[in-house]
């Protein structure tokens, strides 16, 4: 079975390709989601998070408090290391506890969707990773309408906090590319292709 990792800034559209692989029978990890699953759950990680960052990480319904979370860790390089260094060890673990299960082991192929896959090491469990590119203005537009609560500082501010595009194009060993001008569902297609038949000559 093929690991596969999908990356790309914020807004380039991840979620939306891995749907389209989700739709072809490909197993999606989301590492976003996951994140704050094992964030909520876990409980000495929930206690690393309140020693880090103060109580009123969690709200008073038990639930992590995104947006107090987002303000201090974006806005603080130094904070944003430490909840990358407490959270990304556990979401590796995570993914490797998934990836092994019944349900994944049996596909030609799984994919892993994650924001900082080169940042965070992730790159090291994938066997090859795609990069979802779209130019930082269409990622800007989309992220405002997407997220209304977010500024023009806070998208220009987390973009800042992410691996460049140019590098992540350098990297990668496939790219798609998501920019309004290119069609997305032939490229996936053509992807998709390519990996089960790899996958297949392994077998
Ligand atoms: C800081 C948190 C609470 C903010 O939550 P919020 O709901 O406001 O934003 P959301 O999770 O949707 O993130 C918005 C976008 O910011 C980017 N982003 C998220 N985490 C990070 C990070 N650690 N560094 C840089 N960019 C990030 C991604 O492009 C993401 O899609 C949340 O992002 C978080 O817990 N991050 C740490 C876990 C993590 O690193 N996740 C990303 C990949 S595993
Ligand atoms: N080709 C496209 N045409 C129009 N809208 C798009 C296109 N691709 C993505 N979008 C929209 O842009 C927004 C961002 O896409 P998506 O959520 O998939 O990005 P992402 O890379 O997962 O972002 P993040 O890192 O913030 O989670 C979404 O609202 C999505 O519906």
């Amino acid at each position: 079975m093929l690991r596969i990792g999908i990356t790309g800034g914020i807004g380039s559209g991840k979620s939306v390709v891995c749907r389209l692989f989700q739709v072809l029978g490909v197993p999606v990890y989301d590492s976003d989601a996951r994140a704050k699953w094992v964030m909520a759950h876990d409980t000495a990680l929930r206690q690393e998070l309140i020693a880090a960052f103060g109580p009123a990480v969690f709200g008073a319904d038990g639930q992590l408090d995104r947006p107090y979370l987002a303000r201090l860790a974006f806005s603080d390089p130094a904070r944003l290391a430490q909840l990358n260094a407490l959270v990304h060890p556990h979401v590796g673990r995570d993914f490797a506890g998934w990836a092994a299960e019944q349900e994944q082991a049996q596909k030609p192929y799984i994919l892993k969707e994650a924001a900082l896959l080169y940042e965070s090491g992730a790159y090291r469990q994938l066997d090859q990773i795609i990069t979802v590119f779209a130019p930082a203005a269409i990622r800007h537009a989309r992220v405002l309408r997407r997220d209304p609560h977010r500024t023009t500082d806070d998208i220009m501010s987390i973009m800042g906090k992410q691996l460049s595009e140019e590098e992540k194009l350098t990297r990668a060993d496939f790219v798609l590319h998501n920019d309004d001008e290119h069609l997305l569902i032939p490229q996936v297609l053509a992807l998709d292709a390519q990996f089960r038949a790899r996958a297949a000559a392994t077998e």
